[in-house]
């Protein structure tokens, strides 16, 4: 990644350029504008694989541009997004899952008439699906061991509308896993749950690590995060003011300055 230059200074992402092999999921300079507002400013970032990323910053500061761009749901304005080592830069939303990218998203839009499990199994992969056809209730079987992975076994029959809101958080989930992703990018997991669901959430998450995925954690703030990512990537005005561990990054005096005044971070 950071490599030194002729003079030997060392040079920071944005200044020497993130290239295709530098991480699962790499961006560089890339930029999101609206009309005159700048919303992603030349932002550059690698994750690597089987990495949890924590992407934090304050209201505004550009998280959801960052999120929709590398998803495929905005196009940039200009920079790259590589998906393992593959430029994938302004491809749709839906080419992107296919590529093995998955989201959970905020505003919860499962099907209100069909159970959690076939909620699931409609989000199934398709190459799964093809694998599995014609052979009876592998692709319910395949969908109810996704639910128990994330804690549903017990409500595979109920309509998402009985489930609190930890759980509509877990087939929001569920439903990303069944594209079989290689990296998946979290919404705001733990808004609104209390301290044991965070804790048992943060284990969904880290078993998904564990089983080889990659994870991008995009929140508001670090409350509840410190037991789940390696490493805080903070934003502000679109573009990066600090990175490092967790415990470390709430000391640093930018981001105390990024949050003076609003939430804790
Ligand atoms: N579709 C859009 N059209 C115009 N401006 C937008 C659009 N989406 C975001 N913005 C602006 O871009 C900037 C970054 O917004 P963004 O939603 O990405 O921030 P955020 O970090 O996700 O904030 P929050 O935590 O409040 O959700 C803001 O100034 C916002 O008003």
């Amino acid at each position: 990644m950071s490599t030194d230059n002729e003079s030997g200074e060392r040079l920071t992402p944005g200044q020497q350029g993130f290239g295709p092999s530098d991480g699962v999921l790499v961006a560089n300079d890339l930029r999101k504008e609206f009309g005159g507002l700048t919303a992603m400013d030349d932002l550059s970032f690698a994750v690597q694989e089987q990495e949890i990323l924590g992407f934090i910053g304050p209201n505004g500061a550009g998280k959801s541009t960052t999120f929709n761009c590398v998803t495929g749901f905005y196009g940039p304005t200009g920079g790259n997004v590589w998906f393992k080592g593959e430029d994938v830069t302004g491809l749709e939303s839906h080419e992107m899952v296919q590529k093995g990218m998955a989201r959970t998203f905020q505003d919860f839009a499962p099907l209100s008439d069909r159970t959690v499990v076939r909620n699931v199994a409609l989000s199934l992969a398709p190459d799964e699906l093809l694998t599995l056809a014609g052979v009876s209730g592998e692709t319910e079987r395949l969908a109810e061991e996704i639910c128990r992975r994330v804690g549903l076994g017990d409500q595979l029959e109920e309509t998402p509308g009985e489930l609190p809101h930890a759980g509509m958080l877990k087939l929001e989930i569920a439903k990303a896993i069944a594209t079989n992703p290689d990296l998946m990018l979290v919404d705001e997991p733990f808004a609104g749950l209390s301290s044991g669901e965070v804790q048992e959430l943060t284990e969904v998450l880290l078993s998904l690590r564990d089983n080889g995925m990659t994870l991008i954690v995009v929140d508001h703030n670090m409350r509840g995060l410190l037991n789940l990512i390696d490493r805080a990537f903070v934003i502000q005005f679109g573009a990066k003011i600090a990175e490092g561990p967790p415990d470390e990054i709430t000391d640093d005096p930018k981001v105390q300055e990024a949050y003076l005044g609003g939430d804790e971070i």
